[in-house]
């Protein structure tokens, strides 16, 4: 499935525009959130698990049938959640969204939310998203950089695609310890969007971000 970056109506900011389904957050089954968050600490017991062979060869069995379970109903390519922010103001993204996708278990669900300069999100990250030994994967940190530059250049002017992105690491990003992560707009260019973000670990810079983000509306 790929996305048209030309919207079909005259309302780029609506998902709907592009012929995808949307749904709200609140909307979601608590059900479904406790179940993403079981799968979430199901993964990081696979991953770090030193059990016997007979208690694998069980455990896989019976994830494999829960797996069957699920598949008989699944969301379209491309799903969209809307969520509320602090302020009131509305941000969309794919609901399965690698990094802060509501009903992504391997999210470490990341929640943007408004400030006076742009967007904050507080985060800390266990094994999973390990690089280094202790420390979290350089691609990882890319990744969270490059949601908080895409949402805030989406929450500030208008959804758009990255088109280039530049992290300095300035520091080892350590796992198991809070992480704030900030974004904001530097500038404005027609459909060009500057964005900038940064990630802190105990008030200290780890990485920072530069990024330039192509808006996908028709005006410019
Ligand atoms: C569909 C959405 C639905 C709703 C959605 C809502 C989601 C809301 C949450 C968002 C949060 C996401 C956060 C994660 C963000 C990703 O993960 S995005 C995924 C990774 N990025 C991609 O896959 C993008 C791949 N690249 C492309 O599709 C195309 O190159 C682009 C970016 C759409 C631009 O193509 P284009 O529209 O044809 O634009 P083009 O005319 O080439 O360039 C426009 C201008 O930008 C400049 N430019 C382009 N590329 C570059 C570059 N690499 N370096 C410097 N300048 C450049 C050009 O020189 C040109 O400048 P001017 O001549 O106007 O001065």
């Amino acid at each position: 499935m790929t996305v048209n970056t030309q919207p079909v109506t005259e309302s780029p900011d609506d998902p709907r525009a592009f012929g995808l389904p949307l749904v709200d957050a609140h909307s979601l089954p608590a059900e479904l959130r406790t179940l993403v968050s079981r799968v979430h600490d199901l993964v990081d017991a696979v991953a770090n698990t030193e059990v016997d062979t007979d208690t694998l060869a069980e455990t896989a069995a019976t994830v494999e049938g829960l797996t069957d379970r699920l598949n008989v109903a699944r969301r379209q390519i491309g799903a969209m959640v809307r969520r509320e922010l602090g302020d009131g103001t509305t941000m969309v993204g794919t609901i399965t969204n690698i990094v802060e996708g509501e009903t992504n278990p391997a999210a470490p669900q990341l929640f943007l939310d408004r400030t006076d300069e742009g967007l904050r999100a507080e985060v800390t990250l266990n094994t999973i998203y390990q690089g280094p030994p202790g420390l979290v994967h350089g691609g990882w940190i890319a990744a969270m950089l490059d949601q908080a530059v895409g949402s805030v250049s989406a929450v500030e002017t208008s959804p758009g695609l990255t088109a280039n992105l530049e992290i300095d690491y300035r520091r080892p990003t350590p796992l198991f310890t809070p992480l704030e992560i900030t974004s904001w707009v530097e500038r404005v260019e027609g459909r060009k969007v500057f964005v900038a973000g940064r990630i802190r670990a105990h008030g200290q810079v780890t990485a920072e971000a530069t990024a330039l983000m192509i808006r996908v509306e028709a005006d410019g």
